[in-house]
């Protein structure tokens, strides 16, 4: 053992798993301000409320989404995309909660990524039998910058695959108050989650809720 493991448990480093070398779990790592930050997402969604978004081939998402920030994720029959504006709407997305920049940027930190600076959050809701195939997150403009993803209320098998879609991928639980941090040579791996079984939490009910902060523009 060295003398940095003595210090490891002491509780003044959070719980964490290495997914891959530049991929780390951070486990409950959102609990003490788990409220508030679920507070501060229902302020965004009264602002810019949930959608169903369709794939470019014209399939609609099982998860229902949202965004803050500059930049919006979109997806329709044009593609993929950041937007600044709302096309509910018709205004800019809510600005990002300072209580979700705060921890976004302590976690990218403790990840060992410096200079993050998020324009972006992605707000996904999945209720029962909701999911997401596996996929690239690439429509940000700098790779060098991570992806942050917190996890609230019921648990999800993600899916942390290669960099190619057939690649062989490991499964692994996110569960509520996670938080994942992926970049560097890591950041276009390959990943998904799989279908949300039937639950009830006692935060958010029949539903788990995902962030994905970015820095798209
Ligand atoms: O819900 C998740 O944990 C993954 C979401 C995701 O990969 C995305 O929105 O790009
Ligand atoms: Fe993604």
């Amino acid at each position: 053992m060295s003398s940095l493991d003595l210090f490891a448990n002491d509780g003044s480093e959070p719980l964490s798993t290495e997914i891959s070398e530049q991929a780390t779990l951070f486990h409950q790592f959102l609990l003490a301000d788990d409220e508030a930050l679920l507070n501060d997402i229902r302020g965004v969604l009264k602002q810019s409320p949930l959608r169903h978004l369709a794939t470019p081939a014209g399939h609609k998402m099982s998860v229902k989404s949202s965004s803050c920030g500059s930049y919006g994720w979109l997806s329709d029959k044009h593609g993929y995309r950041y937007q600044n504006i709302d096309p509910v709407t018709g205004q800019p997305w809510p600005d990002i909660p300072q209580s979700i920049l705060v921890k976004a940027t302590q976690v990218s930190r403790l990840a060992g990524f410096q200079n993050f600076q998020p324009d972006s959050c992605l707000i996904n809701v999945y209720t029962p039998g909701a999911k997401m195939g596996l996929h690239q997150d690439k429509n940000e403009a700098d790779f060098s910058k991570p992806i942050v993803s917190f996890s609230f209320g019921l648990p999800i098998t993600f899916m942390w695959g290669g960099f190619k879609r057939s690649d062989k991928y490991q499964k692994f639980s996110l569960q509520h108050a996670d938080a994942l941090v992926w970049g560097g040579k890591d950041r276009l791996r390959y990943h998904g989650v799989q279908q949300l079984k039937e639950a009830m939490h006692p935060l958010t009910g029949r539903c788990r809720v995902n962030l994905t902060i970015r820095q798209a523009g």
